[in-house]
């Protein structure tokens, strides 16, 4: 299976500040990967790198994203080429409806691939079928972009928007936050059912909690800037159940 993403000893610093030390990563076609860590560790930091935020600034390293480097790509040009980013804090759009914000950002990723923009029909029938994965309602479709929504009800949408795209990588940065258990299987389910042979997830969480729902493929745990340990999903039961101290102590 295809290559989508390749971190090769990729460093960032905040206001002078050294965040990510050197993280290595590849995700492949068809895979699951959680990143789990303590707080403080860098995982936010990882997102919004990858996502392009102008406040972090890259000293070294290389990320190749389907064969382009991702670190030379405008964060909407990243969008475009089909990099989806969940945020821990959705944004909020007064006065665009979530509707129109999709039709929007579908018809600018298909003039940057060279396509021709969805019929308003099929648009229509996109939104039915992908909201109703997240069972996500009618008043929220229609509602300015997360303003007034709930946490849960932002993650929903999130991963409603996540559907509308069909992105090639989705990293969610904790996704879990402030979900019930009833929005958490949704959301689970939602992601679940989006994986494909040619794309992948990326899910930034602190709980083993959300993979019961959403079964990684590997687990990694990063601290102080690098991932110090990879290992499958018995990795999330074993932090769960015994911490990070003894992962910390081994890697001193
Ligand atoms: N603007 C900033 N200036 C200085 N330090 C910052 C800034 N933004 C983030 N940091 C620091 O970077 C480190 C990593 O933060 P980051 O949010 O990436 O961690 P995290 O692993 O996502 O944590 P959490 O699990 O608590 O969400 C923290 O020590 C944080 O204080």
């Amino acid at each position: 299976m295809g290559q989508i993403i390749k971190i090769e000893g990729l460093k960032a610093e905040i206001e002078g500040k050294e965040i990510l030390k050197g993280i290595d990563l590849t995700v492949n076609a068809g895979e699951i990967h959680a990143i789990m860590g303590p707080n403080g560790s860098g995982k936010s930091t990882l997102s919004s790198v990858l996502a392009g935020r102008e406040e972090y600034e890259v000293t070294a390293g290389t990320v190749d994203y389907l064969g382009k480097d991702l670190l030379d790509l405008d964060p909407e040009e990243r969008a475009w080429e089909g990099l989806f980013m969940a945020f821990q804090y959705p944004v909020e759009i007064p006065g665009v409806s979530n509707i129109n914000f999709l039709k929007t950002a579908l018809a600018e990723k298909a003039k940057y691939q060279g396509k021709e923009t969805m019929a308003a029909k099929d648009f229509l029938k996109l939104v039915k079928e992908k909201s109703a994965l997240v069972e996500l309602n009618d008043k929220l479709k229609n509602r300015s972009v997360n303003e007034g929504f709930s946490g849960g009800e932002k993650k929903r949408n999130e991963i409603f928007q996540m559907a509308m795209l069909e992105p090639k990588l989705s990293i969610l940065d904790e996704t879990d936050s402030g979900l019930d258990i009833d929005a958490l299987r949704i959301v689970a389910n939602g992601v679940n059912t989006l994986k494909k042979d040619d794309n992948a997830t990326v899910v930034i969480t602190h709980y083993q909690r959300l993979l019961d729902y959403i079964v990684p493929d590997f687990v990694h745990v990063l601290y102080d800037g690098r991932i110090i340990k990879t290992g499958d999903k018995n990795l999330a039961l074993e932090l769960e159940e015994k911490g990070y101290d003894w992962l910390i102590k081994e890697h001193a």
